[in-house]
């Protein structure tokens, strides 16, 4: 049996992280990887995959909006063209995942699938044994398809098929109103199809402050059509088609489409793991847990990524993974911190979130302060005719940022300096002394925080120090 000072298991952003780290330190490390090829969900039913098929959709979107410019863009999109779009992207991110790259690093890596044999012995497609004195479990999430009568018995996609699909549906149906289906249920929009987004709770984005969550709503009905509080009785087969069927506050919607996506949250790949042979305990819906130094209730075993069902984004994953190469080959006790850990939903516009929401500051009992901008007082959305949306930030009372969010046009990048201030613990008033160039977008962000000098130097006692001392010079 092969023995390894560290074992991951899980080619994805969370395993790759570690492993590369590990071996980079000099450890002998082992990755085990059942699909047969490294990158995992990210890069192949995730981020990259919808990432590029989001952009041609939006270069469609703006090519139709120049009619308004007196440019005719007519006809139907070729769906293959957008999905050989969407595989050079794949294909050329692949090659930094290529099992090359990390055999010349030092890592063993076993195409398999393995599972628990003892605490510290796996077993790979029930060949190999390999012996590891710490063990990462990096196995990620699936789609998590609801038990809906008639589901099974239609054509549906999840993240894994829907970008294989060569022709443009008409009539798309996006079960959830998550990120996975927000983002592509726009997308699908913009590529000409008439889309229904069918939510159960009664908002969508349900884990967005809410005053982001009421912009998202407006901006996104202009593409949309959005559908809450919708419980779904059943699908059936119509036609060519099927036929989603729902009571929605106690009356009968019948929503009728040519496609079916459901993006309903996930669930864990560790079943095939037999983590029980090795003592490991998991939650109710199988994901394991693990503490802040991503520990799992075993200690030399560590839980990262989608695995331990914390939080679903390849950042965080690598974040973990980072944290668990320090624990994992020196056996240090370092912690991770999520407490300012930033999400985009790539939405058109953009959605931004970093820390703490109105909803929770309250709950929190904290005595917060909101800063909030709307993006038609922004000269350069003005120009750029984006003025939909909004710039919001919590502090406390000194200033120190507790949470912040926007929607907007590239709000992913340009609410980075905001990520900057609170990593360092600068207070809102240091994103106001910068100089910006005029007229650029992060200029939304200076213009909230703007807010917090004038209300400091106008609506306090300066006003009346500074006249006096003005009346003195005179
Ligand atoms: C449509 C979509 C869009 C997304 N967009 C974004 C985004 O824009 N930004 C962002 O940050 N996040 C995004 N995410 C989330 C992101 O993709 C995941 O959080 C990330 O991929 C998790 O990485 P991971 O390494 O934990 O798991 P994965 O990438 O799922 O990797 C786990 C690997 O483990 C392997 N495995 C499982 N079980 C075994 C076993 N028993 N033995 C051996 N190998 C095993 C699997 O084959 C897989 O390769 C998106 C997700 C989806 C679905
Ligand atoms: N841009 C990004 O970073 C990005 C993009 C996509 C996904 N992700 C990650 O992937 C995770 C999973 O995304 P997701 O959108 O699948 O999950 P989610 O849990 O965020 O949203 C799923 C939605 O489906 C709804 N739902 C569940 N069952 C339903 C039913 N039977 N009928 C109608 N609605 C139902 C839920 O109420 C919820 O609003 C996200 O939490 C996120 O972390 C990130």
């Amino acid at each position: 049996m092969e023995k390894y000072d560290v074992i991951v298991i899980g080619g994805g952003s969370a395993g790759l992280t570690v492993a590369s780290g590990a071996a980079s330190l000099g450890a002998r490390v082992a990755l085990i990887e059942q699909s047969g090829r490294l990158g995992g969900d990210c890069l192949h039913f995730g981020c990259v995959p919808s990432k590029a098929f989001i952009q041609a959709a939006k270069e469609v979107s703006t090519a139709r909006r120049a009619a308004s410019l007196g440019l005719d863009v007519s006809g139907t999109v070729d769906l293959s063209a957008v999905k050989t779009r969407v595989e050079e992207a794949v294909g050329s991110i692949q090659q930094q995942d290529d099992p090359k790259r990390f055999t010349e690093m030092g890592v063993d890596i076993y195409f398999g699938r393995a599972e628990f044999v003892t605490p510290n012995a796996l077993l790979i497609e029930g060949e190999d044994y390999v012996y590891g004195k710490s063990i990462v479990i990096a196995t990620g999430s699936s789609p998590l398809i609801p038990e809906i009568p008639g589901l099974e018995d239609v054509t549906y996609h999840t993240n894994e098929s829907v970008f294989d699909l060569e022709k443009l549906p008409e009539k798309a149906i996006f079960i959830g109103g998550g990120p996975i289906s927000l983002e592509l249920a726009q997308a699908f929009s913009h590529l000409g199809s008439e889309v229904t987004v069918v939510e159960k709770a009664s908002s969508i984005l349900s884990k967005e402050d809410r005053s982001i969550q009421e912009a998202a709503v407006q901006v996104l009905g202009e593409d949309l059509r959005i559908v809450t509080d919708a419980d779904i009785q059943k699908v059936t087969k119509d036609g060519d088609g099927l036929s989603l069927h729902c009571t929605v506050e106690g009356k009968d919607l019948h929503i009728n489409g040519d496609m079916l996506f459901v993006g309903t949250g996930r669930k864990p790949n560790s079943g095939a793991l037999n983590v029980g042979k090795a003592g490991v305990e998991t939650d109710q819906k199988g994901f394991i847990p693990a503490g802040d130094d991503l520990r799992t209730n075993v200690s030399h075993i560590f839980s990262i990524g989608d695995a331990n069902g914390r939080y679903f984004f390849t950042h965080a994953a690598g974040m973990e993974g980072k944290q668990v190469v320090q624990n994992a080959v020196f056996g240090l006790k370092g912690k991770v911190s999520y407490d300012q850990l930033p999400w985009v939903t790539y939405t058109s516009p953009e959605i931004f979130h970093a820390g703490m929401t109105e909803e929770e500051a309250t709950e929190s009992g904290i005595n917060y302060k909101v800063y909030e901008t709307t993006l038609d007082d922004v000269d350069r959305f003005v120009a750029d005719h984006q003025t939909q949306g909004l710039v919001k930030i919590l502090t406390d009372w000194k200033g120190k940022i507790l949470g912040a969010h926007a929607v907007g046009e590239g709000a992913g990048d340009w609410m980075q300096p905001v990520l900057y201030a609170m990593a360092k613990n600068n207070g809102i008033g240091s994103l106001s002394n910068m100089t910006y160039p005029y007229p650029n977008h992060a200029a939304a962000v200076q213009q909230t925080a703007d807010l917090f000098w004038r209300e400091k130097l106008f609506d306090g006692p300066v006003p009346a120090v500074t006249k006096k001392l003005i009346e003195y010079k005179r």
